[in-house]
């Protein structure tokens, strides 16, 4: 067997590896050595993994037992310190020798660490490998303050990350506008907007001199003269292709080590791939062409007939949640260059078509980049603006993207997968799910940015036989999930329950305990001024107001906004307790009093002398906002909690939602209302408000995700309303937001609650939904038939 090794357990080499075994599975004897400790893993997603919710195992892309399997011997931590050419042999810092027949040399780059004084001080990293992440993470709990060097798109994703992780980011880039090598200034200008929006800080057209500090950084100096404080620097200001083994090998290297179009460096069975590579006087920092490279790499390895490796045209997207950017081909502007450009400021999108001599050579978008894979294909192939064109013709704007697409088109930039062959793939194949697509094709095997188009083209091809197993009826009584109850309500104009059943064809006539009080939810979130409540469909509770026990009775929350109280009330609170004998007074979980045990005919009685508002706590609607004391008695505390806490239970008192929401506001990342676990969880830092959302300390236990940071309480008040107006509208009826937010991404929810028009018309929804709010036990205790009906005819002291 002819000995086969490859230096560098990274993305391209095994891809090269992969490719290979499917042209001749068991023809060579594989060893492979890694300098890290891992089996190979999708680096792409690193930045997903700085956020500090993916962990190694949820971004493997090669298991252990994948070498075991395909009898590769591979050596994880093992670092290949020198080539011998001559007697085609490798060494490795742990005393190995292995002999090779062809050698592939894929050992990436490294981040390039500016050669500034400092630069070698604890708490100055790279962005290139896990243990980065890892120290990353670490630092975040010791330390505030971080700053990334480099506006460019590592530089940006390392910032979300570190945001996410709870740091101040100040990022620090040389040009005057950010990823100046993807973007033009109005897309850069946009994106950075809505980067301050959520909380980074930026020093544009500015050079950093010096690391200050003793044995740890303690700031950075710049060319002005200006200093910045901080505890972490990451350094993310481009890549040098890992040369060193192959320079020493006397192997002819440039910026990289150069290959020719069959992948061949300057010495017989030694090959290079990756981005340590350099052809035609290029280098590549994505995979997509790294895995063009290995696609030809491994056809000449197996000495199969191919065109040779052309070089690459690249598209980037950034990852960035609630940022939408694309770049693809060529994107600065020359005199022979024209452009197509459609700038709409209120919505915040931008796309810009780079054309020469007729034909596309690149494109810009930014704020929807749904026809970036298209558009990337047009430009891949040099397509002619006549035929751009053309291909809009006759497309409905419902209809799919990908149905419009031919076949040829690339689905999937990363691996090159195009829309032929995932069809012929599920037509031959018999694949029904993304992941036997994703098996079987590689497409959406590395950033997960064509998920969705693959998800669709499933759709298209396999039609009515395409399921994607998440449609869940309302109840027996109908065939439609809630989203399409919804949108048949919003659609066909639909305004009673009756109506509803009636158009919709519900199988039974009254409905039932599910659907009732879900169609009575819908219409009155669609039709919040002219819907009247239907009582009578909701659940025991809520038509009561109040919540009933194992016993019978029932139990009495007054409202106290925040957790506040005063003398006055609690001593309402106790008269109220001694006289209608309450079995128990108890504090609840959201810093409220509970008065236990009270008969249902002396419910309105209660709430008339208690004079205190209801505090919903029987409700699907807001419920409480548990504060922490803040700063205006905690010693760490950074913001007026309580002030923060009371004006949002104020201003969301009595909303009707998808399910109950429980918020908490604290002043400082100690976290004392234990916001983590809330449905909104506002925590203060110095100058800036955080909004985390989605989390649930119950049955359910989820961690809350980071919305986003502001500085504001008018903006906390502003987002949080986006936020659950987004809920109201999308979540099924019952959906908690931990399953909310879990289901729809919170990438997702912060592209529609970061976009200022959307969030602005969500604000102007709920404010509607609001408007109509009347306090229930007030209205209770006013209408004689209500008192009559519902709690047997008690008459009021
Ligand atoms: C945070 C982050 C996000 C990214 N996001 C994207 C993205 O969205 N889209 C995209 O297309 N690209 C993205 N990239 C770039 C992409 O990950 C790289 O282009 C790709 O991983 C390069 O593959 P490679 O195999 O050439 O190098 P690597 O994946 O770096 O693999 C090289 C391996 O060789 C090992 N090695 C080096 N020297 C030796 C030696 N002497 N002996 C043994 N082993 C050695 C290294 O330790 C490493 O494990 C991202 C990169 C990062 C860091
Ligand atoms: N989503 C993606 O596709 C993705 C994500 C992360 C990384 N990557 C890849 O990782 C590699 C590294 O990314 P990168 O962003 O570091 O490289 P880059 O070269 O794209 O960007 C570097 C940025 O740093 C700036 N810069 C350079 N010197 C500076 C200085 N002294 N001070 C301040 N700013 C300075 C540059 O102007 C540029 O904006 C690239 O190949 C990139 O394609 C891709
Ligand atoms: S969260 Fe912070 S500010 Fe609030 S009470 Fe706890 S320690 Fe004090
Ligand atoms: S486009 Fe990145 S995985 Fe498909």
């Amino acid at each position: 067997m002819k000995k086969l090794v490859l230096i560098g357990n990274g993305m391209a080499g095994i891809r090269t590896i992969e490719e290979i075994l499917k042209l001749l599975p068991d023809y060579f004897d594989i060893t492979v050595f890694g300098k890290e400790p891992y089996p190979n893993y999708n680096r792409i997603q690193l930045s997903k993994v700085l956020q500090g919710n993916t962990e190694l195992k949820d971004i493997t892309l090669n298991e252990w037992q994948w070498y075991e399997d395909h009898n590769i011997l591979l050596y994880p931590g093992e670092t290949v310190v020198k080539i011998d050419k001559k007697r085609q042999l490798v060494y490795t810092d742990k005393g190995k020798e292995a002999p090779f027949d062809h050698l592939i040399i894929a050992t990436g780059s490294t981040p390039f660490i500016l050669p500034i004084p400092g630069a070698d001080k604890e708490g100055v990293t790279g962005f290139r490998d896990i243990s980065d992440c890892e120290r990353m993470i670490k630092e975040s709990d010791k330390y505030r303050h971080a700053t990334v060097i480099g506006g460019g798109i590592l530089g940006l994703e390392a910032a979300r990350g570190l945001l996410n992780l709870g740091m101040d980011v100040d990022v620090v880039e040389l040009s005057d506008y950010l990823m100046e090598a993807q973007l033009d200034r109005t897309a850069g200008e946009l994106l950075q907007e809505e980067l301050e929006r959520q909380g980074m800080q930026f020093h544009l057209n500015t050079q950093t001199v010096e690391v200050l500090g003793n044995e740890r950084v303690t700031g950075v100096k710049f060319k002005n003269g200006n200093t910045i404080a901080t505890d972490l620097v990451v350094m993310a200001v481009g890549i040098r292709p890992n040369v060193t083994l192959a320079q020493e090998a006397g192997l002819v290297v440039n910026r990289g080590i150069v290959v020719n179009d069959y992948m061949e460096t300057s010495s017989a069975n030694i090959y290079a791939v990756g981005e340590c590579v350099e052809h035609n006087e290029r280098t590549y920092g994505l995979v997509a062409p790294l895995y063009e490279q290995g696609q030809v790499l491994a056809k000449q390895i197996c000495g199969m007939n191919h065109q040779g490796y052309k070089g690459s045209i690249v598209s980037t997207q950034l990852k960035v949640s609630g940022v939408d950017v694309f770049s693809a081909g060529v994107i600065k502007e020359t005199p022979e260059t024209k452009v197509m450009k459609v700038f709409d400021e209120w919505q915040k999108t931008y796309k810009k078509i780079v054309i020469h001599n007729g034909r596309l050579i690149g494109a810009v978008l930014y704020g929807d980049t749904k026809e970036g894979t298209k558009l990337f294909s047009y430009i891949k192939k040099q397509a002619s603006v006549e035929d751009y064109l053309a291909s809009w013709q006759n497309t409905d704007e419902e209809e799919s993207i990908v149905a419009t697409m031919s076949d040829d088109e690339i689905i999937c930039g990363c691996n090159g997968v195009s829309k032929g062959a995932i069809v012929k793939a599920i037509k031959e194949d018999g694949l029904t799910s993304l992941e036997e697509v994703k098996n079987s094709t590689n497409a959406a095997r590395s950033c997960g940015q064509c998920k969705g188009m693959v998800t669709d083209l499933l759709e298209l091809t396999l039609g009515d036989d395409y399921s994607d197993n998440s449609k869940e009826t309302i109840c027996g009584c109908t065939d439609l999930s809630h989203e399409e109850v919804v949108a048949e309500i919003r659609q066909k104009g639909l305004t009673l329950t009756k109506e509803v059943m009636n158009v919709l064809d519900w199988k039974t006539e009254e409905g039932c305990s599910k659907c009732r009080p879900a169609l009575n939810y819908y219409l009155g979130m669609i039709h919040p001024v002219d819907y009247k409540d239907e009582r009578e469909s909701r659940f025991v509770n809520e038509r009561l107001h109040a919540n009933i026990q194992k016993d019978g009775t029932y139990s009495v929350v007054p409202r106290m906004y925040g957790g506040v109280t005063n003398a006055k009330d609690l001593r309402k609170i106790a008269d109220v307790a001694e006289k209608y004998n309450v079995g128990m007074i108890k504090m609840t979980g959201g810093q409220r009093i509970d008065l236990l045990g009270i008969k249902k005919e002396d419910l309105p009685n209660v709430w008339k002398e208690l004079g205190m508002p209801s505090g919903y706590a029987y409700g699907k609607s807001v419920r409480t906002v548990k504060t922490c004391v803040g700063a205006q008695f905690c010693r760490f505390g950074t913001q007026d909690s309580v002030g923060m806490g009371i004006q949002l239970e104020k201003k969301f008192e009595g909303l009707n939602t998808p399910h109950k929401v429980k918020m908490g506001v604290s002043a400082c990342p100690r976290n004392c209302s234990e916001g983590s676990v809330k449905d909104v969880g506002v925590v203060g830092l110095d100058g800036v408000w955080e909004i985390y959302v989605g989390g649930n300390g119950g049955t359910d236990l989820r961690q809350a995700d980071l919305l986003v940071r502001v500085k504001t309480e008018e903006e906390v008040l502003s987002y949080t309303a986006a936020f659950l107006q987004y809920y109201r509208e999308n979540a099924s009826y019952l959906e908690r937001t931990s399953k909310f937010v879990e289901r729809v991404g919170i990438e997702q929810v912060q592209k529609v609650v970061m976009n200022e028009a959307l969030r602005h018309d969500l604000n102007q929804r709920m404010d509607q939904a609001l408007s109509v709010y009347k306090e229930p036990w007030d209205e209770a205790i006013e209408n004689q038939k209500t008192l009559k009906d519902l709690y047997q005819n008690i008459t009021m002291k």
